[in-house]
């Protein structure tokens, strides 16, 4: 067993930015097919106990057609909030998301925490994690218009909204691994997966220094 599981460390303000393990965020465009890619690496490692697939809470109705998320109405989540019950949270579409705040522990004790966060949080992510792996999933314009329109959890104008969104944003920085889901989901899914074998690998190692 890894050094790293073997001790539980206690997080204060002098332990950030949060070492050993790695936080993977799965950042890019509407309909890009973030959740697929993640879902597949979910199917593909059922058994590593290394990763942890986090489950967000969002203030939208869950829908496990596309994810299995947590779900708070308005209040209660800003309540949530300000009890310190997330590790981050955002806003976006006109929703409030929230990475339940036990991720810091898993990650501190060398687990691969994996999630679909937005891009706009990058800075803070960079700060909080030594170890940030940011994978951004593509497809070309007319690929996400129709798999939006395809997905059906949004209407009309919001998926209008989504996609005019996705063109304002863009990614810099280091620690960037772009994938293409244009073509077939397991071409994206077995890229993804080489990504978290290399940083369970990483992981390990750094628990042994
Ligand atoms: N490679 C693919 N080929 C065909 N359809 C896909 C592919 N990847 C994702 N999809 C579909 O496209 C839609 C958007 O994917 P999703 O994973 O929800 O994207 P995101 O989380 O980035 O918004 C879903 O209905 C999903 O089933
Ligand atoms: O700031 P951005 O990078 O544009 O990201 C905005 C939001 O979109 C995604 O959410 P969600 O999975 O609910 O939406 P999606 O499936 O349509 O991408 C992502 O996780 C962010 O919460």
């Amino acid at each position: 067993m890894m050094v790293s599981a073997l001790i539980e460390r206690e997080l204060s303000a002098e332990t950030f930015p949060i070492r050993d393990g790695v936080f993977v965020a799965v950042v890019g465009p509407s309909g890009a097919g973030k959740d697929t890619v993640i879902g597949y690496a979910r199917n593909h490692f059922a058994d590593e106990t290394r990763l942890e697939f986090v489950r967000r809470v969002i203030t939208r109705p869950s829908d496990a057609a596309s994810e299995d998320h947590d779900t708070l109405a308005d209040a209660a989540f800003i309540e949530a909030e300000a009890d310190g019950a997330f590790a981050i949270s955002w806003e976006a579409h006109g929703l409030r998301y929230g990475i339940p705040a036990d991720v810091d522990w898993s990650v501190a004790n060398g687990r691969v925490a994996v999630a679909n966060v937005s891009r706009a949080i990058i800075p803070s992510l960079r700060e909080r994690y030594a170890n940030l792996a940011i994978v951004e999933i593509t497809a070309s314009p007319d690929v996400l218009a129709e798999r939006l329109a395809m997905r059906g959890r949004e209407s009309r104008g919001e998926v209008l909204a989504r996609l005019a969104r996705s063109a304002n944003m863009s990614l810099s920085g280091p620690g960037v691994t772009s994938i293409d889901n244009s073509g077939p989901r397991e071409a994206a899914g077995e890229r993804f997966a080489e990504v978290l074998r290399k940083a369970m690998a990483f992981s390990d190692m750094s628990g042994l220094i």
